[in-house]
């Protein structure tokens, strides 16, 4: 379970000359997001480029403190205990930074190792998952050479080796071809089931389709606001719309759409 509760985030974006000033620029990158994700459920962060997705994700994993806001997860406050949020959530940036001499495996294990895990339970962990994700023919390959499917897939496992209740990805099927986004679907959608262990799931994306086939909740991002949240079938209610493009239009953009 994870709540976000009214984020900001500001950026300072330095200038030129001796003191930086020339041209020294504010970004204000989040400012009013908020996300409520059950356990059991897939939750999408939908948005246009620079709607603020990313830089919701990496507070959420306790990269760097909002200037305003609370995130919890599982009722524990990132900012106050960030080690014992951490070890609740599975994560998947946006960058996968492999060990590339070690092989998928080895990548895996010593990430449980990292985690606190014994040497036989991470090894039995990377066998099942490496089922899950469909990845027996790269798992003793080292990750040097990796397509950016094997690269994803192996990092996942990493993120879920210690069995986390929370999985955070951030926009997950960049780069993946047709096979790769369904087979990466078809993980979540069975983390997300009891027998996957009924996972709270979110994930960042730009992409109507992976929201309409994946989530039971939207979250709509725009301008570094959530403007709207609720299934599919109620931000189409919402918006008057029968295409969820057009929904995300209308909601994410009201001004445009008022002007086409
Ligand atoms: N470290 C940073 N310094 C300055 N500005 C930043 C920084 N990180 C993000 N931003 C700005 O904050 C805004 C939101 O960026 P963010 O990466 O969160 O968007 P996003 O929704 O993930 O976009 P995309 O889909 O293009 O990845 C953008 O205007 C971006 O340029």
């Amino acid at each position: 379970m994870i709540h976000i509760d009214d984020l900001h985030k500001r950026f300072v974006v330095p200038g030129t000359g001796a003191l930086k000033r020339k041209g020294r620029r504010e970004v204000q990158a989040v400012h009013g997001v908020n996300l409520h994700a059950g356990n059991g459920r897939i939750t999408g962060l939908l948005g246009a480029n620079g709607a603020g997705k990313t830089t919701t994700l990496r507070m959420l994993a306790g990269l760097f403190p909002p200037d305003a806001g609370r995130i919890s997860v599982d009722d524990i406050d990132v900012l106050q205990q960030p080690r014992a949020a951490l070890a609740r959530m599975g994560i998947l940036g946006d960058a996968h930074g492999l060990y590339p001499r070690l092989t998928a495996r080895e990548n895996i294990v010593y990430f449980g190792r990292l985690q606190g895990m014994d040497e036989d339970a991470a090894s039995s962990r990377a066998e099942s998952l490496s089922q899950l994700l469909d990845m027996k023919a790269i798992l003793d390959r080292r990750a040097d050479g990796f397509s950016q499917g094997e690269r994803m897939k192996t990092a996942l496992a990493r993120a879920l080796v210690h069995d986390p209740a929370n999985i955070v990805l951030d926009e997950p099927t960049n780069g993946l071809d047709v096979l790769a986004t369904r087979g990466l679907r078809e993980a979540l959608r069975w983390l997300r089931s009891p027998e996957g262990g009924g996972k709270c799931i979110v994930f960042s994306t730009h992409i109507m389709q992976e929201v309409e086939l994946l989530c039971d909740e939207v979250v709509v991002i725009s301008h570094g606001k959530s403007v709207a949240r609720g299934s599919v079938p109620e931000l189409l209610d919402m918006a008057g719309a029968t295409r969820f493009e057009d929904a995300f239009v209308t909601l994410a953009f009201p001004a445009q759409q008022e002007a086409a």
